[in-house]
Parts: C-alpha cells; sequence; structure tokens
C-alpha cells in the first residue's frame, strides 16, 4: 500500500560559499557602508520565501532603505503573497515588499518608482539615486536589472543572465535605468548564506536553483521533491512517467524517468543521476505546478522570524558591539602609552 514517510531523514548540510562570493559579500558591504548607494533591492525567491532569506545582507544593509523583492512569482502558489506581506508588516514593518515576475517584466515598474521617489525626496543634495541589487545566486538578479533598463530607458540588455547560479561574478558597474530623475543600479554577484546549519533548508535552496547541482546531490533532491510532491497530493508524475500508482520510493520513479527520456547508461542500466536531474529541472520549470516549499502559515512565520531571524540578527550584534568595546579599550591603553596620537593616529 503507497504510504507516505512521516519525515524526511536528512542531516547533511549543503554548503556553497566560494572565493568570489566572500569578495563580493566584502565589497558589497564597503559600497552600502559609503554613501554611494541609497537603496538596497534584496531580492528573495519566492518558492523559499523564509529559506531564501540571507541573513548576512540583513546585517551588513542596517537602516539601509531597503525594497524586498519577492521574484520568480510566476513560479509559486500566488495565495502565499498575502501571508508574507501581513507577516513584514508585523516584523519588518519599515521595509516595502514587491513581487515581480522578472523575466516577463512583471511589477517592475514599482521598483522603479519606489527609486525615482527616493531620487526626487531629497533632490536638493542628491542629483541621481543608485539602487543596490543583492541576493542570493540564481534568484534573477540580472534578469531584473535588464527589466528595469528595458522599462526605464528602453535599452537592451546590460547584464548577463544564466540558468546556472553564479553567473555574474564581480560587482560591476553601474547601468542607468531611468532618466529623469536618474537612477542607476549596481549587479552583484549572488551570495549564499555562508553557513546554512539547518540541512533541509540548505536541500530546499539546492532544489530551487541556489547552489550548483555539482554540490549538492541530485538523488537526494529529487527523492525529497518526490516526498513533497505527494505531501502536496500532486501526484501528475504518475501519468507522466506511466507507473502504476504514486510511489514513496524515489528508486521507482527514478527507473521510469530513465527509461521513459532514455537516460541509459552502456549497459542498459537508467542513469540515475541524469534522471533526477530531469525531474528537478522540471520542477524549476514550474512542471509540477505552483508550491511554496517553506511553511508559510502564521505559525510557521512567526517560528521563523523570532526563533530564526531575529536571534541571530542580536546574537551579531551583540558579537560586533564587544568586538567595538574590545577595541577601544586596546586603543585607549595604547593612547596611555604615548603610542597614538589624538583620537586614533600613531605616531
Ligand atoms: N520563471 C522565471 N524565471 C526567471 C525569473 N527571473 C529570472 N528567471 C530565470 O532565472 C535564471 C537566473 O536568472 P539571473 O538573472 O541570471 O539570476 P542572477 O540572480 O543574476 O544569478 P547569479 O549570476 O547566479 O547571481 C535565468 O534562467 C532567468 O531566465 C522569473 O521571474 N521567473
Amino acid at each position: 500500500m503507497f504510504q507516505i514517510r512521516p519525515h524526511f531523514a536528512y542531516e547533511k548540510v549543503i554548503n556553497w560559499f566560494p572565493g568570489h562570493m566572500a569578495k563580493g559579500l566584502r565589497i558589497i558591504s564597503e559600497k552600502l557602508s559609503s554613501n554611494v548607494v541609497r537603496i538596497l533591492n534584496y531580492i528573495i525567491i519566492i518558492y523559499i520565501p523564509l529559506s531564501a532569506i540571507n541573513l548576512k545582507f540583513e546585517e551588513i544593509a542596517g537602516a539601509k532603505d531597503r525594497v524586498i523583492v519577492y521574484n520568480k512569482t510566476d513560479l509559486a502558489d500566488e495565495s502565499v503573497q498575502e501571508q508574507i506581506i501581513k507577516s513584514f508588516a508585523k516584523y519588518r514593518p519599515n521595509q516595502r515588499v514587491i513581487f515581480t515576475s522578472a523575466n516577463v517584466d512583471k511589477n517592475v515598474k514599482s521598483i522603479i518608482k519606489i527609486a525615482a521617489a527616493k531620487a526626487k525626496e531629497d533632490s536638493i543634495q542628491y542629483s541621481y539615486v543608485t539602487v543596490m541589487v543583492v541576493g542570493m545566486p540564481n534568484v534573477g538578479k540580472s534578469t531584473l536589472i535588464n527589466s528595469m533598463r528595458s522599462i526605464g530607458v528602453h535599452k537592451g540588455k546590460a547584464a548577463r543572465t544564466g540558468a546556472l547560479p553564479g553567473v555574474t561574478r564581480s560587482v560591476a558597474g553601474t547601468v542607468k535605468v531611468l532618466e529623469n530623475p536618474s537612477v542607476y543600479l549596481i549587479d552583484t554577484p549572488g551570495v549564499m548564506i555562508p553557513h546554512i546549519s539547518d540541512p533541509i533548508n540548505s536541500l530546499k535552496v539546492a532544489l530551487t536553483g541556489g547552489i550548483r547541482d555539482h554540490v549538492a546531490d541530485l538523488e537526494v533532491m529529487a527523492d525529497y521533491l518526490l516526498w513533497r510532491l505527494n505531501q502536496f497530493g500532486n501526484f501528475s508524475y504518475v501519468e507522466k512517467f506511466k507507473l502504476p500508482g504514486p510511489t514513496d520510493d524515489i528508486n521507482i520513479l527514478l527507473q521510469a524517468i530513465g527509461k521513459r527520456i532514455g537516460a541509459l547508461q552502456k549497459g542498459g542500466a537508467v542513469d540515475l543521476n541524469n534522471s533526477a536531474m530531469f525531474f528537478v529541472k522540471q520542477y524549476r520549470q514550474g512542471k509540477y505546478g505552483r508550491y511554496t516549499l517553506d511553511d508559510v502559515s502564521p505559525e510557521g512565520i512567526e517560528a521563523h522570524f523570532t526563533q530564526v531571524v531575529d536571534p541571530v540578527l542580536s546574537k551579531n550584534q551583540a558579537k560586533k558591539l564587544e568586538w567595538a568595546k574590545k577595541t577601544e579599550k586596546r586603543l585607549e591603553r595604547w593612547r596611555k602609552k604615548g603610542l597614538l596620537k589624538g583620537k586614533n593616529s600613531f605616531n
């Protein structure tokens, strides 16, 4: 009889934080702390609205004016948007949230309007506004920049896009997206969460395309996807791959997929990795419906903000304060010894 596993057992954490991301994060942080960037466009992929919040961005953004852009709305459950708006109103009342499908220019104009309003707000002090676009890999940053440019100044592509995560590898120059008032954008490399602590969250990020597939295990991703589809009561894979009925066994499904698409090895055995890749890619293209993988019930969101986001941010804040105090003490010692002139310059 068909039964779904009560829990998905997975203990490994998939972490992907290559050197270009660490460097990108450093430069993003420097530019943000200068006055060059006045708005931060923080893009999150909608089908993991909570797991994809990169607390590193939250931390370095500080009080900078920001717009949270949930992109790829064409691939996720639309009813989730209302829940997200409510939760931001409660936990982040100063942050604006916008839902876009950058690949078809949907709702992109709203972001240009926000930037234009900011430029007009203090036009005496500034003659233009610069918006930095940040987000995890593959969320659609470059696509959004191209879309804003096409809508705002009717010009073609400025940023390279690609289906693989990690296409943009360095912080680029500025791209003009509006003439009057002048609005510029800065594209940045996708920066992954430096250390994802929850194994299932890391699996979700990999499944939705944020981590290069060779770093994660495609068969495990496919297994998790199957388990979630079964949970949602979505058995469309049965007909698609001519199975006798639903299954909770990824091997049965991958065998069927391999035979159907001809993913076979030399001796005729099914190539499980290629079959898994086919299944996962189809999901990423929205071929299994529009599902959100995080728990976005009011309780789920509340738990995320109060038990995950806020404790991590306040812990990091406390660490920073402690570090600042230690530095001040050290400088004071050096000043007493006569090693420092004035506030903190050396003799
Ligand atoms: N379905 C859908 N696909 C999108 C959307 N926006 C972008 N994409 C696709 O997502 C993939 C990644 O887009 P990019 O714009 O290259 O993403 P990025 O965030 O710049 O990627 P990195 O260079 O890895 O940081 C591309 O295949 C885009 O066509 C969207 O709103 N909906």
